[in-house]
């Protein structure tokens, strides 16, 4: 059905009530008073009123014309007869008598007394005449003008046209009067009459025929303007009030017609117009919609964004205050998502977002806010707590969810995350606070060895605290110079000769004792302390090498590891060629040790970084290899010299039938690309006779020895 145009967005104006409009519809209800069809009849009738009142004054014209013609004749009779009198008086009577017989007129002469001379009617003779009740025939005879008047008397009940005209002593105008001649007409007047009948009838008929056709042609023209007009108006009612115009068929030529389709020509344009803004109207819709979805969720998984997380928070809070409620904030963080983005790719990295976002989905209530702020971080918002410990059970279900395994680029892979969780008004009453807190508890549950949750609590807000400590004390440590190396043997598993050292950090802290690098090597990496501390390290190492080499202690391979945040910056090449160039170091003893994933991270830039190393000379180890995703066909393409097996697939190698498989098959394939294979993490002898016996080319490890001081190393090497 064809609708009213709404604009868009215009509730309020539908909503609130136009006066105007009450006053238009008002208007358009009210009923025609005197409508166009009833001043046309009134026209039509004015008209007929008129032909009316014309043909009577040509009837009443004619009518006078008719008696002026029988006075006239009347008056030029009696005027003959009063000459033709002069003459006879003496035989008036017989003169009389004779023009009664020649034309059948009736009259009769009187003296100036108005006695009767003559007269067709003999009994009359002598009598006085007095049936002029106007005195006509005095006054007749007293000024010579001849008058018409009608008798009304017992011979004339009906009355008798009279003319009486003067009758004189000689022919002569200035005669002097001696009587009248009175004749009656009134057969003159009928005999005109009736030869004009027949004029007066036909003018009489053209008349009423001419009214007649007046009034039905009026009423006809008038049915049918009014019924095209009527139709008109029915047609814009109907269409103003939404309903289709008709094409509407114009019934004449006119300028109703015009005015018919006209308004077909604009009720289309009208309704195109209309169809036209309706498709606009959803168009803009639907681009709406579409900016809204692009404005407040986040493209990739389709989850609500930061913008619609703030939104919705600052609603939460509110209502949360509002109603007295509990709410909580989760941030859900991958474990090691980086190195699957690093290893596979960002697609596969894409793909494992996805299907994480569809797990928290599912785990969660509609009424729960999930959102991606950015990289592998979610949040999730549970507007009514009503008991904070089960929020222990929920961060179970969505720890179990994400971490059940799943196939990516063909490898299954099992991906776990660390949960940090707050809650209003508990742990705070504004969304940073609330934020900052889940951060710090999730902080802690990384801490405590991922794949877990933690609430925060103050206690761990006393943790961050110091942990901001413990940054400054490193900087510290390292400003004063407290950091030292220690250097680990690597020995050839073959005759347990040492081939060379892998250069380990230690800080001996004058209250904590040794901090593990494990400790505050990631702390550096995060405050970017890393990259001076790093070009210490390798610069330090590389000394030492050239002191043993020069002291005779030994021509040792010089292992330095590389952190991830030294590997990407873009100083590293200039930083190990300086430090080569001062050293001195023969760069064929210089090993560089580097993860899979910081190789994998930026493929283009490790390959040149890489290549332009081993133009320098220098040798490229894998470190930690297997704990990454990828393959030793991905290490094909990068200038490598040594495969490190990760101590984590070594630890076991005695109880484990499949770490002893994965050991040997990293240590078959390495061979057969020519790599030199280096175990980490030895600390027995069955794993050394495995290794060895499996082909492994060096050990490093417990089991030959710690990381030692330089001296110390000298000292071992010596004896
Ligand atoms: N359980 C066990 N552990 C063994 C055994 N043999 C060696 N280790 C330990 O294994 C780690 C080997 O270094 P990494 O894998 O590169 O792992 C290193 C390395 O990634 C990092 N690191 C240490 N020094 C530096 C450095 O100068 N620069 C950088 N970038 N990272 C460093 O800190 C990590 C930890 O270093 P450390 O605590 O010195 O721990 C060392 C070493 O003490 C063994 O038989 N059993």
């Amino acid at each position: 059905m064809f609708m009213s145009i709404v604009h868009p967005g215009d509730s309020a104006a539908r909503a609130a009530p136009d006066p105007a409009a009450g006053d238009r519809q008002t208007q358009a209800d009210r009923p025609i008073a005197f409508g166009i069809r009833a001043r046309m009849l009134a026209a039509v009738g004015a008209a007929c009123v008129t032909v009316l009142a014309l043909t009577g004054t040509v009837i009443a014209v004619q009518l006078d014309a008719i008696e002026t013609a029988a006075r006239l004749e009347a008056r030029n009779l009696a005027a003959s007869v009063a000459y033709s009198a002069t003459f006879n008086s003496n035989a008036l009577q017989a003169y009389v008598e004779g023009l009664d017989d020649l034309y059948k007129r009736d009259l009769f002469i009187v003296d100036r007394e108005r006695r009767t001379m003559a007269d067709i009617l003999k009994s009359e003779l002598g009598e006085i005449y007095r049936e002029d009740r106007g005195g006509e025939v005095e006054a007749t005879m007293r000024d010579g003008v001849p008058r018409g008047f009608v008798e009304i008397s017992a011979q004339h009940p009906n009355g008798a046209k009279q003319m009486v005209v003067p009758m004189r002593d000689a022919p002569r105008p200035d005669a002097r009067i001696v009587g009248a001649v009175v004749l009656e007409y009134t057969d003159i007047a009928l005999q005109l009459f009736e030869a004009e009948v027949g004029t007066l009838y036909l003018v009489g008929a053209a008349g009423l025929a001419a009214c007649l056709g007046i009034g039905v042609f009026g009423f006809r023209v008038s049915g049918r303007i009014t019924r095209g007009v009527r139709e008109l108006h029915q047609a814009v009612r109907g269409f103003s009030r939404g309903t289709p115009a008709p094409a509407l068929m114009p019934q004449d030529r006119d300028e109703i017609g015009e005015l018919t389709l006209a308004f077909n020509t604009m009720a289309a344009d009208l309704q195109r117009s209309y169809l036209e803004l309706l498709l606009e109207t959803e168009m803009a819709k639907e681009a709406a919609r579409q900016v809204e979805i692009l404005a407040y969720s986040d493209k990739l998984t389709g989850l609500a964004n930061r913008t619609q997380y703030a939104r919705l928070m600052t609603q939460a809070l509110a209502e949360a205050a509002r109603y007295g409620r509990r709410l909580a904030l989760v941030v859900v963080d991958l474990d090691r998502f980086k190195n699957v983005n690093d290893t596979l790719g960002h697609e596969a990295g894409d793909a494992l977002l996805r299907d994480m976002a569809a797990r928290l989905t599912q785990c969660m209530r509609e009424s729960d806010l999930i959102a991606r702020l950015g990289g592998d971080e979610f949040v999730l918002l549970l507007p009514d707590v009503d008991q904070p410990e089960r929020l222990g059970t929920v961060a179970r279900k969505l720890l179990k969810a994400l971490s059940s395994p799943l196939r990516l680029e063909g490898q299954e892979l099992r991906v776990t995350a660390s949960i940090g969780i707050s809650v209003y008004p508990d742990d705070g009453t504004d969304e940073p606070t609330l934020m900052k807190h889940a951060d710090i508890a999730l902080y802690q549950a990384k801490e405590d060895g991922r794949n877990g949750f933690a609430f925060y609590s103050p206690a761990l807000n006393r943790h961050s605290i110091e942990r901001l400590a413990f940054e400054s004390e490193l900087q510290r440590a390292f400003d004063q110079g407290q950091l030292q190396l220690h250097y680990q043997p690597k020995v050839l598993a073959a005759d347990g000769r040492i081939k060379g050292v892998e250069a380990l950090l230690r800080w001996p802290h004058p209250d904590m004792g040794a901090v593990s690098p494990a400790r505050f090597i990631p702390v550096a990496e995060e405050t970017g302390l890393i990259v001076p501390l790093g070009r210490w390290v390798l610069e330090q190492a590389c000394r030492q090498q050239v002191a043993w080499k020069r002291e005779g202690v030994g021509d040792l391979v010089m292992a330095v590891n590389l952190s991830a945040r030294q590997f990407s910056d873009e100083n590293l090449f200039d930083d190990v060629a300086a430090i080569v160039a001062a050293t001195g170091v023969d760069p064929a003893s210089l090993e560089l040790e580097i993860t899979e994933s910081m190789l994998m991270r930026d493929i283009e830039r490790a390959m040149s970084l890489l290549a332009g190393f081993k133009r320098m000379g220098l040798r490229l180890a894998v470190d930690d290899f297997g704990t990454g995703y990828s393959s030793l066909a991905n290490l094909k393409r990068f200038p490598i010299d040594t495969l490190k097996i990760d101590r984590a697939f070594v630890r076991d190698l005695e109880g484990s039938g499949e770490d002893q498989a994965i050991a040997q098959a990293i240590i078959t394939m390495a061979k057969s690309l020519g790599l030199n294979v280096v175990a980490e993490g030895v600390e027995t002898l069955p794993q050394v006779d495995f290794l060895r016996d499996r082909g492994c080319d060096e050990l490093q490890g417990f089991y030959f020895s710690k990381a030692v001081p330089a001296g110390e190393l000298a000292a071992m090497l010596g004896r």
